[in-house]
């Protein structure tokens, strides 16, 4: 295992919060597409949209606060997940994109794993 991944993989959880000013244009790229390193990560939709899933079937952007009102929990599986799943669950590519010009208040938090090889150790 080479030296990035290894610390990839010791990572601890992380509960992250992000407020996103939001003054540029609508549709302007906040947080560029990427898979998360854990296992999944749950967020609670936000008041004001911005988060965007590629919906598998169709390789189209989704956006997810359209589909889950304020408040529900909105969980995707991140990359260490579909490595341990061998593929099965795949992680999901998301990115987060101005809106509204209004202010974007998000939590996520990312499970992750000390060891992914004895994953819940
Ligand atoms: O702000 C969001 O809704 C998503 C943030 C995100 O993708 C991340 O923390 O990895
Ligand atoms: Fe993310």
């Amino acid at each position: 295992m080479n030296e990035e991944l290894e610390t990839e993989s010791k990572d601890p959880s992380v509960l992250d919060t992000f407020y996103y000013f939001n003054t540029q244009h609508n549709g302007a790229l906040s947080m560029g597409p990427h898979l998360d390193p854990g296992f999944f990560s749950v967020t609670p939709a936000s008041l004001v949209p911005g988060l965007q899933v590629v919906d598998q079937s169709t390789q189209s952007w989704v956006d997810v606060e359209a589909e889950a009102g304020a408040g529900n929990l909105v969980l995707f599986c991140a990359e260490s997940l579909e490595r341990w799943s061998a593929g099965k669950y795949s992680a999901t590519n998301h990115q987060v994109v101005t809106s509204m010009q209004r202010p974007r208040l998000s939590v996520v938090f990312e499970l992750r794993s000390h060891n992914e090889g004895d994953a819940f150790e």
